[in-house]
């Protein structure tokens, strides 16, 4: 299955934001690829929250959202938004992180509200506190495709085992991690704990990333993976923008489970 990653750097401008990922989909496609996944907060990289008041919609009226379900179907091709910020009409303000799967008709196959808030101070200089933004999900979500059971998670959520088990538990083959690493986490950390997830669960890991200098005080990472089951590196994107192809062999996971039964090893542990 040809596979695209897309990897840009988004600004506080949703609309700017939406003209690159519409331009990138549309290669992307013509390229060959029927599953094009784009990066965590696809819409805004924003540090202020009230300018997200004033710029962001709730999803029933995302111009974002529409925009990308026409070209999902225009062009014929199963789509992963790794997320969008979006109102909630929470009474704190506060945002969803939101991630949608939508089908070659245009329609939301699943939606999944990012779990684990990155509440971190990393150094002196940087910290993050994702949850004074943006309401945490509680719930997991694993849709169904013609490419088998996807499982859906957002970057921080990679930093959490159990979550990627459950998933695997109930079907997955291919989970989803789109991204906004921190650049200092992501060189130490990126590359390993989605190989890990992959490894330790069978299943392709797919996490198309933001890079870049994405406003004054916010830089990602980069360097958008796909990790086949087995644990190689199949791509990496670099830390600049663009398409990272793959042709993924769904077949692998099968292969891997055969020769390392992990997922069926597991077991329930008593104590302590
Ligand atoms: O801020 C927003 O608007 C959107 N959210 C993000 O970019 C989030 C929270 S700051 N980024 C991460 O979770 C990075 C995790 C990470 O870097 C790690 O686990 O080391």
């Amino acid at each position: 299955m040809k596979t695209a990653l897309i990897q840009f750097t988004a600004g506080e401008d949703p609309e700017a934001n939406l003209k690159t990922v519409r331009r990138m989909v549309r290669d992307a496609a013509e390229a060959g690829a029927t599953f094009i996944l784009t990066p965590e907060v696809s819409n805004i990289l924003s540090v202020s929250r009230r300018h997200q008041q004033a710029v962001l919609h709730h999803e029933a009226d995302d111009p974002f959202l529409s925009a990308i379900q026409a070209d999902a179907a225009a062009l014929d091709v199963w789509l992963l938004i790794g997320s969008l910020a979006l109102k909630t009409g929470d009474a704190d303000g506060r945002f969803a992180n939101r991630s949608f799967l939508i089908t070659p008709e245009g329609k939301i196959a699943a939606r999944y509200d990012k779990i684990h808030m990155f509440d971190v101070e990393i150094d002196e200089t940087e910290s993050y506190r994702e949850s004074a933004a943006y309401r945490p999900g509680g719930k997991a979500v694993v849709a169904d495709t013609p490419f088998g059971k996807l499982g859906m998670t957002i970057c921080y959520d990679m930093r959490f085992p159990h979550l990627y088990r459950k998933l695997a538990k109930a079907g997955a083959t291919i989970i989803t991690t789109p991204a906004a690493f921190s650049p200092v986490t992501g060189k130490a950390h990126w590359e390993s704990l989605l190989r890990a997830r992959a490894i330790e669960n069978g299943v392709f890991v797919l996490a198309p990333a933001q890079c870049g200098q994405n406003g004054p005080t916010r830089a990602t990472h980069g360097h958008s993976l796909v990790v086949s089951p087995w644990g190689e590196v199949l791509a990496d994107g670099g830390d600049t923008p663009g398409i990272t192809m793959v042709d993924l062999d769904l077949a692998d996971v099968g292969r891997s489970r055969r020769r390392v039964p992990s997922l069926d090893h597991d077991r329930e542990i008593e104590g302590p």
